[in-house]
C-alpha cells in the first residue's frame, strides 16, 4: 500500500509531505525533486511570488546517498517568503507587538493579520471555510486551501515518477491543451500519438509549459482587462502494464483514482478519461477501440478510451485531462459581502496569479504518477526495486501465454 500526506500553510514556515510504502532502491536525489519543482514554477501568468520565491528542498527521511529507504520518504519544502510573515503566521500563541510591526517590516498591508480579510472571494474556499471552521476572516482558510501545497505534491510526484521508470519503465509527460478560449482543440479521435517525440512534434500540441503563443495572447490580454484564465491540461503515460487497477469494485477503478486525484488539485472542476465527454456524442461503432491481432500481440487500433477499459489500464498510452477554472482572485473584484460589517463590498484581492494552468499540468502530472505507482506496488508488490521488477516481467512474461492457448484452440 502507497499512502501520502501533506501539510504546511502557503506563508507558513515551510511545507512537509510524507510518502509510505515506496519500495527500497528508488535512485532520488533532492535535485530531482528541484526539477520538477521548478517546472511546476513556470507558466505565462503567475503572479509576483513565483519570481522572488525558491523552492528549498530536502529530504527529511527514507533516503540514503541517494536510494530509498523502504521506510517512510519525509520530503520538507521550505517557504522562503516565511521571515515576512513570521509574524503574521507565527505557530506560536500570539504576540499582538510582533503582529503589528509586521507592517513595518513590509508585509502587505491587507495580508497582516491586524487586518482581518473579511471580504471572500468568489470562487475560493473563504466564506464556505469560514462558516465551516467558525473564523470570521478568511486568513486561517486560505492559508491552507492555497495552492501552494502543490509543491509537496510535485516533490512526492517526482519520487513517484523515478520509481515508475526505474521499476517498470513507464514515462508520464504533461501539457498544455488550452487557455480560456486559446489553445488546441485537437480531435481526439485521432490516435494519441505513440511516444513522446510525436506529440511534442504535433503542432496542435505543445509541450512547452509556457504554452503556444496564441495561448500567452490571451493571457496578456486577461491581465490587462484585469481577469484571469483557466484551461485543460493533459497527462500522458506511456509503457503502462495492462491490468493496474481492477473493474470487481468502484474504489479499485484505476480510472475513478485517477479522476478523484486530479479532481483533488485545487481549481479542478472537470476531468476527462481518454475522449471523455466527446465519447458521449458518438455512436458506438465510432466510440470504442477495435481490437486487432499482429502475431501474438493484441492491440487496440485506436485508443479512444484513454488507456482504460473497465476500470483497468489496457497497456496502451494512458490518457487523462484536467479542466481548471479561472483564478478566483480577480483583480476587476467580484462582488462579496464585508462579514464583519455585513454590507456589499468588493472581494478581496492582493497579488495572484492571472492564470496558472501550466503549473496545473505539472500537479496532474505527479497526481497520475502517485496513482499509478499506488497502482503498481499493489499489483506487483516487492519490497524493493529490483523485487517489484521481477514481478512485473514474470506478469508480463505469462499475457503471452495466454496467446498462446488462443492459438493452440485456433489449431486445432
Ligand atoms: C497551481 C495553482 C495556482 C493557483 N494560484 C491561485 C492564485 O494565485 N490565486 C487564486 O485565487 N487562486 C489560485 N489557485 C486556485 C485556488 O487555489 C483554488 O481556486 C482554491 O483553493 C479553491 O478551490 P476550488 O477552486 O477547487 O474550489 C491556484 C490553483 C493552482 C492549481
Ligand atoms: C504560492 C503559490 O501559489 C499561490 C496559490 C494561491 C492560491 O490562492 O491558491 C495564491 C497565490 O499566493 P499569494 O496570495 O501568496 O501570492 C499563489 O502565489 C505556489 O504555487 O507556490
Amino acid at each position: 500500500m502507497l499512502r501520502w500526506l501533506t501539510a504546511g500553510e502557503s506563508h507558513g514556515p515551510c511545507l512537509t509531505a510524507v510518502l509510505e510504502g515506496l519500495p527500497a532502491g528508488v535512485e532520488v536525489s533532492s535535485s530531482d525533486l528541484q526539477a520538477a519543482l521548478a517546472r511546476r514554477r513556470l507558466g505565462h501568468g503567475r503572479g509576483a511570488r513565483m519570481k522572488f520565491e525558491q523552492d528549498e528542498v530536502s529530504f527529511g527521511g527514507g533516503v540514503r546517498h541517494g536510494r530509498t529507504l523502504g521506510s517512510p520518504i519525509a520530503i520538507t519544502i521550505a517557504n522562503t517568503e516565511w521571515p515576512k510573515w513570521q509574524a503574521v503566521m507565527g505557530t506560536d500563541p500570539v504576540d499582538e507587538g510582533a503582529i503589528a510591526a509586521a507592517d513595518d517590516i513590509g508585509a502587505p498591508q491587507e495580508l497582516a493579520r491586524n487586518r482581518p480579510l473579511t471580504r471572500p472571494r468568489p470562487g475560493h474556499a473563504d466564506l464556505v471555510g469560514m462558516q465551516k471552521y467558525g473564523f470570521d476572516e478568511a486568513r486561517p482558510i486560505l492559508e491552507r486551501a492555497s495552492a501552494r501545497e502543490t509543491a509537496a505534491r510535485v516533490a512526492l510526484g517526482a519520487v513517484a515518477e523515478a520509481f515508475l521508470e526505474q521499476a517498470y519503465g513507464i514515462e508520464l509527460v504533461s501539457h498544455t491543451v488550452s487557455i480560456g478560449t486559446a489553445g488546441s482543440a485537437p480531435d481526439t479521435s485521432l490516435p494519441v500519438p505513440a511516444d513522446v517525440e510525436a506529440l511534442d512534434a504535433d503542432p496542435v500540441r505543445s509541450l512547452d509549459p509556457h504554452g503556444s503563443a496564441a495561448m500567452v495572447a490571451e493571457v496578456d490580454a486577461a491581465k490587462k482587462d484585469g481577469d484571469t484564465l483557466g484551461g485543460v491540461v493533459e497527462v500522458l503515460a506511456y509503457g503502462l502494464p495492462p491490468g493496474l487497477g481492477s473493474h470487481v469494485h468502484w474504489d479499485r477503478r484505476l480510472d475513478a483514482r485517477l479522476a478523484g486525484a486530479l479532481m483533488g488539485i485545487q481549481a479542478i472542476k472537470g476531468v476527462e478519461v481518454g475522449d471523455g465527454f466527446l465519447t458521449a456524442a458518438r455512436r458506438g461503432s465510432a466510440a470504442h477501440d477495435e481490437i486487432d491481432r499482429t502475431d501474438a500481440v493484441i492491440r487496440r487500433a485506436s485508443n479512444r478510451a484513454g488507456g482504460t477499459e473497465g476500470g483497468m489500464s489496457t497497456g496502451e498510452p494512458l490518457r487523462v485531462r484536467a479542466a481548471m477554472k479561472p483564478i478566483s482572485t480577480v483583480p476587476r473584484a467580484l462582488r462579496t459581502v464585508d462579514v464583519s460589517t455585513g454590507e456589499a463590498s468588493t472581494a478581496i484581492h492582493q497579488r495572484s496569479d492571472v492564470c496558472a494552468v501550466p503549473a496545473a499540468g505539472v500537479v496532474a502530472q505527479a497526481m497520475v504518477a502517485l496513482v499509478l505507482a499506488e497502482a503498481c506496488v499493489e499489483k506487483f508488490g516487492g519490497d524493493s526495486v529490483a523485487e517489484t521488477a521481477r514481478n512485473h516481467r514474470a506478469y508480463l512474461d505469462a499475457i503471452p501465454e495466454l496467446m498462446k492457448s488462443f492459438e493452440s484452440q485456433e489449431g486445432s
